[in-house]
């Protein structure tokens, strides 16, 4: 997980309960992709560990055939768990409030 990554950042795209999430450019093969920065907090939370077990399983399951959202790699930046993902335009609930508005 130590390995040497270059990624440039482009933007903030959303935060959630462990982290930011930020679109960035995969140096190694000019990929858009989404990479999740765990929050300085949460280095020794289970989570970390829960988690990387979780996108493994995922992983060995072939998720891209089974329109899971894929996860390419962990690195870390100065000590800071980062997860690498393939970089989703829409979420779940754009695609609904696209497709079959809520009222209101
Ligand atoms: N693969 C992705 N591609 C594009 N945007 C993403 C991606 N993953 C997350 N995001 C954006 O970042 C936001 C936060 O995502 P994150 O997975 O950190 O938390 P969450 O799904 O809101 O829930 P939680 O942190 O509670 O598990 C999302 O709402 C979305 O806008």
């Amino acid at each position: 997980m130590e390995r040497l990554t270059f990624v440039l950042r482009l933007d903030v795209v959303g935060e959630g309960t462990y982290g930011r999430v930020a679109k960035c450019v995969q140096m190694a093969n000019k990929k858009i992709v989404a990479i999740k920065m765990i929050k300085d907090q949460d280095q020794k939370d289970p989570f970390k560990n829960q988690e990387l077990a979780a996108l493994q399983k995922l992983k060995a399951c072939n998720s891209s055939k089974y329109n899971i959202v894929e996860w390419y790699q962990a690195f870390t930046v100065r000590g800071h768990l980062c997860l690498e993902f393939e970089f989703l335009e829409k979420s779940l609930l754009d695609l609904l409030h696209l497709h079959q508005p809520f009222p209101g």
